[in-house]
């Protein structure tokens, strides 16, 4: 009796070895290719693009044009793409990490790293072992740790960290980054992603001092973002990017390592039938979005049919659902954050044709004045969010930072004069309680 075990490809750095099938499913021939049937069934044109290594290991040739289907990192060289080699780099870093989480997500043993981290740290801490750490703060180190090796990042700002953190002086890019999003969903393996945005370091504030110059290129608009994308960790790991050409969703081949291009060009249906809210906060739900859910579950909206409610609670996964189907994912309260999820999966929707609104504005026009700034996010179909948008009142409230100010200081270099800790000079566009806060760095990276 056979099993064929599978080492993944060096270039996956995945450690362990992994029992895909057994020989009895699979008519298995350890001299061929071990996916030989899975890819004539795809019908790829011209050659597998596969071969095995000594020692059984699958990887791919890397002939994407030749093979037919295309690898992220074939993508990312397109002539067309221009994303250029520094972002390449920087890529393969991202996409190293992320399929370090999924393997993290997907681990048996990651159940001890879901619980809570005051409650971990109450039981660990002994000089010889380390504090267990949630998983969310394990992926966010995994990211870090690779952003940091690429040599491409200034700056990285993530959701799990108060203050940003500065890598290196001559890095081109600037990341943020909700590391693991859902994770309050891993044990019962819902499914979980990562969200990240990509902006260029503003050489224009490299004078600045290091905890400024962090705040500061972390807080650029949405309108300046070079790339996003998530990551979502399901029955497939998918990675959904766009470069500002379109949106594109990758699939992880785990047997090569290598993401393939399987959704290019995405583009959003102009109106699907599914909305995707916390119906259980519907009493404290403003008049407006009540009755526009009201509607379309009866059939009763400009688009005739009645609506089918979807909620995973998982952003990602619920967005990427939006994405391919239509409709509406929402979160009317003031939860999720203008800076690491909001803009970047705002950006993904505008690149599919879709929307990205916290109810009243474009999410790419506002400017945030918080790294942790949350606010009420509405992503999907346009004409959906069209209609939702009509109903006028639909945020389920207000607080002092849900409505940042307009990308009037998206120009980073006014915005620099007239926000940053050292700032020179107030604005109008500031309220007062803001800019009495001016000296303070620490008062750009709360929540309100
Ligand atoms: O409790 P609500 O309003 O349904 O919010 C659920 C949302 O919160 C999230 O879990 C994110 O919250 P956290 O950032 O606190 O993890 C999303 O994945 C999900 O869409």
């Amino acid at each position: 009796m056979h099993s064929a075990a599978i080492l993944l490809s060096p270039i996956s750095n995945f450690p362990p070895r992994i029992h895909l099938f057994h020989s009895k499913l699979q008519n298995f021939h350890p001299r061929l290719s071990l996916y030989t049937q899975p890819i004539k069934r795809m019908a790829f044109p011209r050659g597998l693009g596969f071969r095995i290594s000594a020692g059984g290991t699958a990887v791919a040739s890397g002939d994407g044009g030749g093979s037919g289907f295309q690898t992220l990192r074939e993508y990312m060289g397109r002539r067309e793409e221009h994303v250029g080699d520094e972002l390449v780099v920087l890529f393969s870093h991202l996409e190293y990490a992320c399929k370090r989480v999924a393997a993290l997500v997907a681990s048996p043993f990651n159940s001890s790293l879901g619980k809570d981290f005051s409650a971990a740290a109450a039981a660990g801490g002994s000089a010889e072992r380390d504090t267990p750490k949630p998983l969310d703060i394990v992926a966010n180190e995994i990211i870090l740790s690779s952003l940091k090796n690429s040599r491409k990042v200034a700056v990285m700002a993530s959701e799990e960290d108060d203050a940003p953190v500065w890598l290196a002086d001559d890095g081109p890019f600037v990341v943020v980054l909700d590391p693991l999003d859902g994770s309050r969903n891993i044990d019962a393996s819902i499914p979980t992603g990562t969200i990240f945005g990509i902006y260029r370091r503003l050489a224009e504030l490299d004078h600045l001092p290091t905890e400024e110059k962090a705040i500061l290129n972390s807080l650029q608009s949405g309108a300046k973002l070079i790339a996003s994308g998530y990551v979502l960790y399901s029955s497939a790991t998918i990675l959904c990017t766009s470069f500002g050409s379109g949106t594109h969703a990758f699939t992880l081949d785990h047997s090569t390592g290598d993401f393939i291009l399987t959704h290019p060009n995405i583009k959003i249906p102009p109106r699907g039938q599914i909305y995707s809210v916390n119906d259980a906060r519907y009493f404290d739900w403003p008049e407006g979005l009540r009755k526009y859910i009201d509607t379309v579950r009866q059939g009763k909206g400009k688009h005739p049919k009645k609506y089918s409610a979807r909620y995973i609670c998982s952003l990602v996964a619920d967005f990427h659902r939006t994405l391919l189907y239509g409709g509406i994912a929402m979160n009317p309260r003031d939860h999720l954050r203008l800076v690491y999820e909001a803009n970047p999966l705002s950006f993904l929707a505008e690149q599919a044709g879709g929307k990205g609104s916290d109810g009243k504005a474009r999410i790419l026009s506002l400017q945030p004045v918080k790294l942790h700034q949350r606010l009420p996010l509405f992503l999907g179909s346009p004409d959906d969010i069209e209609e939702l948008e009509s109903y006028g009142d639909i945020q389920q409230k207000r607080s002092c930072c849900s409505h940042p100010v307009r990308s009037e200081l998206s120009d980073p270099v006014s915005f620099s004069r007239n926000c940053s800790p050292s700032g020179a000079t107030t604005t109008r566009l500031m309220d007062s309680a803001t800019t009495s806060r001016l000296n303070e760095p620490s008062s750009f990276l709360g929540t309100s």
